[in-house]
């Protein structure tokens, strides 16, 4: 007889990187809830096999991030969560001082575990392991893009040298060799690295056969660890394990209604390119906010507002955007400050979001990890269902909110996510 609590539960170090993880659990066959921050009151969970709580602990002080990423896992467990995952960017985004190896570790030590395995890959979007090293397409980590990434450069593609240098305990490496000779080899392989006292495995990952491998060999570990690629792996095991039955269309999410709306915070490349196919596939369709004139009052969002009422009048959707290129974000930010700049942004993308849901915006897809953390919060959104998958690492999903009778259908996708023609698609596929 299959467990009747949650069968896992994960704590996941942002919100679009949450997103990613329960798409790909849904994917495996999981009816899946994003949870808000940890829970302060009761969450249905009768029709749940996995919930994933999303933490904003990627880039916040060490402590902070234990502290937080400790009380999902309090409420996790007392959920009756069979494993535990912990989710964080399939680039290992981290620097020297956390948080991956200090949150890894109070989560080890409360859960009285001796090792966990550290698998980020993520085949389908590019991002695969080899002899412990984290390449990103074809090249290496530090000569992805990532060496300047603004909060967390990534200048060292070995996570056993980048993890050893976040944690006092020992780092070892499960290779390709070893995953070649299947999850018994592999288990043999944690355990001798364990007797050992290796704590962190890091472990590669070409493509979903190694991943389904690692899922095997990992499945009754009390922890594992990575990016959403394994998150994917793991629901056959737990099917194998009799922990999980087969549930036709985990993703299943009530009808969409109301008008579609586009708000994009990313600069990312991948967006700037959807960005420009939405707009020229709906000429006129767009309207940009600029920081230097949203330091200077509320004339722009109101502009953008009126825009914004006009199209969905006319049931066509809309995209309000931010992103811009490096050049513009650079000059933005040198007047304003980087922060200001992006708290302007943040905010006014944040407000409109609120004024047209309560207008009557149904679908509302969201760019950006930041972004979409800031507007979710203003929402007021607390917890996600999880549906289909758009492209990889981006569902729909439907949120509750208050005053509302029909949920709010919800997608939220990282900067670097999602094919050229993601802003129009996305609605296109939705029921
Ligand atoms: N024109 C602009 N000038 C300056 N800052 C901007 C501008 N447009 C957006 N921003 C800010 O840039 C930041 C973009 O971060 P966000 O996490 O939303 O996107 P991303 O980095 O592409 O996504 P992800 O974190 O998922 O990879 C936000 O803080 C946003 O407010
Ligand atoms: O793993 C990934 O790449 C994403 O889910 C993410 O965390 C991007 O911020």
């Amino acid at each position: 007889m299959s467990h009747q609590g949650i069968v896992l539960g994960a704590i996941a170090d942002d919100f679009t990187g949450a997103t990613d993880l329960a798409n790909n659990l849904v994917r495996g066959g999981m009816r899946c809830l994003q949870v808000i921050g940890v829970p302060q009151e009761a969450v249905d969970l009768h029709d749940v096999d996995a919930v994933v709580v999303a933490l904003k602990s990627r880039s916040c002080p060490v402590q902070d991030a234990v502290t937080d990423s400790l009380a999902a896992l309090e409420w996790l467990r007392d959920q009756g969560a069979l494993q535990l995952f912990f989710k964080y960017c399939s680039t290992f985004d981290s620097t020297d001082e956390g948080n991956i190896g200090p949150v890894a570790d109070a989560l080890l030590e409360r859960l009285q575990a001796d090792q966990t395995v550290m698998a980020p890959a993520f085949p389908i979007n590019g991002r695969t392991v080899y002899q412990g090293h984290l390449f990103v397409g074809d090249r290496l980590l530090n000569d992805s893009g990532m060496q300047h990434h603004p909060l967390n450069p990534m200048q060292d593609a070995d996570l056993v040298r980048v993890l050893s240098r976040q944690t006092l305990h020992s780092v070892g490496l499960a290779n390709r060799a070893v995953l070649a000779k299947g999850a018994e080899a592999a288990r043999a392989h944690l355990s001798t690295l364990a007797e050992q006292g290796v704590r962190h495995v890091i472990c590669d990952s070409l493509d979903e056969q190694d991943l389904d491998v690692l899922a095997e060999a990992t499945a009754k570990m009390a922890l594992v660890t990575g990016g959403s690629g394994l998150g994917q792996a793991l629901p056959a095991q737990y099917r194998a394990l009799g922990w999980l039955e087969s549930v036709a269309e985990p993703g299943r999410l009530a009808s969409a209604a109301g008008g579609a709306l586009v708000l994009s915070g990313s600069c990312s490349r991948a967006t700037l390119a959807q960005v420009a196919d939405f707009l020229a596939k709906h000429p006129g369709g767009g309207f940009a906010l600029d920081p230097l004139a949203l330091a200077e009052g509320e004339h722009q969002k109101d502009q953008a507002l009126a825009f914004a009422r006009q199209r969905l009048a006319d049931s066509v959707p809309v995209l309000l955007y931010a992103s811009a290129d490096p050049e513009k974000v650079k000059s933005a930010q040198a007047s304003l400050g980087v922060e200001r700049a992006g708290c302007l942004v943040e905010a006014a993308l944040s407000q409109l979001a609120v004024t047209l849901v309560n207008e009557g915006v149904g679908r509302l897809l969201v760019a950006g990890g930041e972004t979409s953390g800031a507007v979710v919060s203003a929402l007021g959104v607390t917890t996600l269902r999880i549906g289909e998958q758009i492209d990889p690492g981006v569902p729909w999903t439907q949120a509750p909110l208050a005053g509302r009778e029909a949920p709010l259908s919800l997608a939220l996708k990282s900067g670097n996510f999602g094919g050229v023609d993601f802003f129009t698609r996305a609605f296109e596929v939705l029921a």
